[in-house]
């Protein structure tokens, strides 16, 4: 995807040496922790907002996010030269609304969770006549993050033995989904990582439907949409997609060990996919039989997130180890 159908970079593809130890094959970091806004999130946002900017003369674009859609928002619209406005809700980290206003961008706080927060968006997208970028559920949001796969197309010696990504309403998920059927790869292994109490796409798996949280229980707050996208749920019921779930002290363990071995700082919502690995979880599938031993090699998408710093993940071990 050429400059002009977004702001994401191409980023590193690494050999992690700690991860291919315990799962005994070579374990891929496709670091989206290098993007320009701390995450994945600009490759689709920064796409949306792109085709929005040419299609027609906004007034101005509003999203609703529990951070990193909100940066990547933001950075694209500074880049446009477009009016943006930002609602999150109150569980997001201070330090990201000093961030999305270093940005240029309008702040504004609602509701305790992203649904609450997506209300009020829709609400003042309509009385401000603002055009809505979605954080997850979108085509265009889908099709940006699809780069994601045609760059690990070009960079891998071979078709990856499985993939593992976070979920929170989906989006990444999609985009993933959407870049292996491209690039003739769609019957890779996918394994979709969330939270206990932010597990949204496995709770609709089991039930066999889409199903609405009652709330957001987990720390692992950008992973906290109560429903995923109907096209995470459509893309779930495929026989290469799996859906575990691990603990927010799972989370956090593996962000610790992650930034201990790799000295990258990431957020909960990447712990997820990262505990895929610490915490055993690829191993026991193995066991089970639901994923190949020995892997050809997995790709782990390093979805970052720029809602942590050194103080925010101190208190995410006081919360969590309490
Ligand atoms: C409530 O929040 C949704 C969204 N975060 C989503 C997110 C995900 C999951 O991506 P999704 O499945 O929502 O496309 C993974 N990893 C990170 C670091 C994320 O920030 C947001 O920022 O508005």
């Amino acid at each position: 995807m050429s400059k002009q159908n977004g702001f994401h970079v191409v980023t590193p593809l690494i050999e992690s040496t700690g991860m291919s130890k315990r799962i005994g094959t070579t374990v891929y970091l496709k670091m989206e922790s290098s993007q320009p806004t701390g995450s994945f999130k600009i490759r689709g946002i920064g796409y949306m907002c792109q085709n929005v900017a040419s299609s027609n003369k906004s007034k101005g674009v509003i999203c609703s996010s529990g951070g990193n859609a909100g940066m990547a928002t933001a950075y694209a619209a500074r880049k446009l030269k477009l009016p943006v406005t930002i609602v999150l809700p109150s569980s997001t980290p201070q330090l990201v609304v000093q961030k999305l206003k270093d940005q240029g961008a309008t702040v504004k706080v609602k509701g305790k969770v992203w649904d609450d927060a997506n209300a009020e968006a829709l609400r003042l997208a309509q009385s401000e006549g603002l055009t809505v970028i979605h954080p997850f559920n979108h085509p265009l949001v889908w099709k940006g993050h699809s780069s994601i796969v045609r760059e690990l197309k070009a960079s891998l010696p071979s078709k990856p033995g499985a993939i593992v990504v976070s979920v929170g309403g989906g989006g990444l998920f999609c985009g993933i989904m959407e870049g292996l059927d491209e690039v003739g790869w769609g019957d890779v292994p996918v394994l979709c990582m969330e939270t206990v109490g932010a597990d949204c796409l496995n709770v609709a798996r089991k039930a066999g439907e889409l199903v609405t949280l009652p709330d957001i229980t987990s720390e692992a707050t950008c992973l906290g949409a109560k429903t995923a996208c109907q096209q995470a749920f459509e893309y779930s019921k495929r026989p290469s997609v799996i859906s575990e779930v691990v603990t927010d002290l799972q989370a956090l363990e593996a962000v610790e060990l992650f930034l201990d071995e790799e000295r990258v700082l990431v957020e909960l919502a990447c712990g997820a996919s990262l505990a895929a690995v610490y915490s055993g979880v690829i191993q026991r599938l193995q066991e089970e039989g639901r994923l190949p031993k020995p892997l050809d090699s997995l790709v782990m998408i390093v979805c970052g997130g720029s809602s942590v710093n050194l103080a925010q993940l101190q208190h995410l071990q006081a919360v969590i180890r309490k």
